[in-house]
């Protein structure tokens, strides 16, 4: 795979380079692209023009050789002096030319950094202000790989696109303006084959684009099927389905092989030939020499100059060769990252309001995914203080509706309201000072234990994140760890049990004291010590807040103030546990249901 992938575009680089890309750069994404980067450049103007004065330098300094030369065949005697004289003054014009065109990469390279960093703050911006909808389409590996490797794509374009570029369209002019000098009639012998295969570049490229382009994107879903084959592979393995995921890589390859082949013999081939035209400067000049000899038009030390200037631009032109490939992945790159800077951000209020006392309504709410119904109009009041339990089936809805509460999403019909203020009126700081979520997944960060539980308030004192631990009983197992509030927790926590997570995020959620709590109640703990932690952390937690807890064992909430009963969407039935057993409907069907089953002992409910 590796081979297919990366050879076939850096063989397509070197064919589409000497044209400078002409035949793509001016499709539209190339040319949003490439205004795409000059605009980021803008701001680091004076180093892009350092970096392209030092590579102009450099690769003007890159002919000091064959200058040398010039000067040493038409000096015309053997002094010593003279001679010594001339290659003292070529190496320093070499050393002095590498030292320019190290500067200029090196600038370059420090505003392509820049630039990286500024764009993925700015990804990273927009996914913060755009609804959790919009990232919800959105593949998590997707999103890593635009924010990591497109991005770094686009540093790497941003770091060798002016050098590069400067170098490729400046030193052949210079070497041009010597040829002319020297005898305009090998000038246009050298000028010839570059302009020949420039326009054999184009109109190859033109009769190829579908070739390449069915080609790279059977290349991508390639990738793309690789990539969930590796992902799936804990869930193909318990479900014995290898097989079926390399079946659908197989049929891919053998797509993969058709295009290829049509690739090559449309696209590679062709250009291949446009390439060796274009890099055939100094056999030009030279046959062309040879015959000027011949008829006594010319002397052969003008000849030999002249076939060395040639083979300086040969040269140049392969060293420019990854141009084209570079200016085709900075556009696919591109279009990555502005569908993620383009994400529509949530609408923000108009009349933005703070509540204070924090009762919870719904008020005919729906919501839907896509063409799925997820909340059916949906009503019901939480007074402040009270804690009220979400209850049904798999699938009737429970974490969309408290996500919804969270502005995870926005209602599609109705609203939500916190104290009687619409959530869509109450600013995204506001509602997160105002609601704070304990959910089973989860989030824990690169950072020390003490840093994870002040996530929602950084500029938490010690003493208080302390006491939030203590509060959420995490305090014992954090004294255990090697530096105790110091830890630094290595992948994301991956060393502690579910139980300890969860009672990090009940103290992440007292330390943010917030007066509406949401929590989704774990299915399972893995032991009953750490059960009982947490359910004490639990009942630290609710006092005193109002409280939407979805209840997965309905005996942990048979105390509840208010227990809501959803199924495929719509609220059924509520009231307290007594009530809804004796009403004998849904909620009594699936209390009977796990009371019957062989349940562990259970402690004491939330409420
Ligand atoms: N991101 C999503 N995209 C599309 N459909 C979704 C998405 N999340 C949930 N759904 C669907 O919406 C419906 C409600 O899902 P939800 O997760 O809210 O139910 P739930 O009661 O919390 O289920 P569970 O108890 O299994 O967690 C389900 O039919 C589910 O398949």
């Amino acid at each position: 795979m590796s081979n297919t992938s990366s050879s076939a575009p850096s063989e397509n680089s070197a064919a589409t380079s000497d044209g400078n890309g002409t035949g793509r750069s001016g499709s539209p994404d190339q040319s949003r692209a490439l205004s795409f980067l000059i605009a980021e450049m803008r701001p680091h103007r004076t180093g892009v023009v350092v970096s392209i004065l030092m590579a102009l330098l450099g690769g003007v300094l890159s002919f000091a050789p064959q200058v040398g030369l010039w000067l040493t065949l038409s000096a015309g005697s053997a002094d010593l002096g003279h001679l010594g004289l001339i290659a003292g003054a070529v190496l320093l014009a070499i050393v002095l030319g590498r030292a320019a065109s190290a500067v200029s990469s090196g600038v370059a390279h420090q505003v392509a950094f820049r630039i990286q960093a500024r764009l993925r703050t700015a990804i990273l911006k927009a996914l913060g202000r755009t609804e959790m909808g919009f990232l919800g389409r959105k593949h998590s590996g997707d999103l890593r790989k635009v924010v990591l490797d497109d991005v770094d794509k686009l540093e790497d374009g941003v770091a060798h696109l002016p050098p590069e570029l400067t170098a490729a369209i400046c030193a052949p002019l210079v070497a041009i303006a010597c040829l002319l000098v020297l005898d305009w009639r090998l000038a246009l012998a050298a000028l010839g084959p570059p302009l020949l295969g420039a326009y054999l570049f184009v109109r190859f490229m033109q009769r190829g684009d579908g070739a390449a382009r069915a080609y790279y994107e059977i290349v991508g879903q390639i990738g793309a099927a690789t990539a969930d084959a590796v992902r799936a592979v804990p869930t193909m393995k318990v479900f014995r389905q290898e097989g079926a995921a390399l079946t659908q890589i197989d049929r891919l390859y053998e797509r993969y092989i058709v295009h290829a082949r049509s690739w090559i013999r449309d696209l590679a081939m062709p250009m291949s030939v446009a390439n060796a035209v274009m890099s055939s400067a100094a056999p030009v000049t030279g046959v062309v020499g040879i015959v000027l000899l011949a008829f006594g038009s010319a002397d052969w030390t003008t000849v030999l100059i002249a076939v060395a200037f040639a083979l300086g631009i040969d040269d140049l032109f392969a060293s420019a060769s990854n141009l084209s490939f570079r200016i085709e992945q900075i556009a696919e790159a591109y279009a990555q990252i502005q569908t993620l800077l383009d994400a529509p951000p949530q609408p923000v209020p108009d009349r933005p309001a703070r509540p204070k006392r924090c009762s919870i309504s719904f008020d005919n709410v729906s919501f839907r995914y896509a063409e799925r119904l997820a909340i059916d109009r949906l009503s019901f009041i939480i007074p402040a203080g009270e804690v009220a339990a979400v209850v049904g089936p798999s699938g009737a809805g429970k974490s969309t509706l408290v996500r919804l509460l969270g502005r995870f999403f926005d209602v599609a019909d109705g609203s939500i309201a916190i104290d009687g203020i619409d959530i869509r009126q109450i600013e995204a700081a506001t509602l997160a000072d105002t609601v704070s979520f304990v959910l089973q997944d989860v989030f824990l960060f690169q950072g020390t234990i003490a840093e994870n539980i002040a996530l929602g308030r950084p500029d938490a004192p010690r003493q208080a994140i302390e006491q939030a631990a203590r509060r959420a009983r995490a305090d014992g197992f954090i004294a255990r760890l090697p530096q105790g509030y110091d830890t630094m927790l290595d992948d994301r926590g991956a060393g502690l049990s579910g139980g300890e997570r969860q009672r990090l995020s009940i103290a992440r959620a007292l330390l943010r004291d917030t007066p509406v709590l949401v929590l989704d109640e774990a299915t399972s703990y893995a032991d009953p010590d750490n059960e009982e932690l947490i359910q004490q952390a639990l009942d630290e937690a609710v006092r005193g807040r109002t409280v939407l807890v979805i209840a997965h064992r309905l005996k942990t909430v048979c105390n509840a103030d208010r227990i809501l009963v959803l199924d495929h969407g719509r609220l059924i039935e509520q009231g307290r546990h007594h009530d809804l057993v004796a009403a004998n409907g849904l909620y009594a069907r699936l209390w009977r249901r796990q009371s019957e089953r062989a349940a562990p002992a259970l402690p004491e409910t939330v409420a």
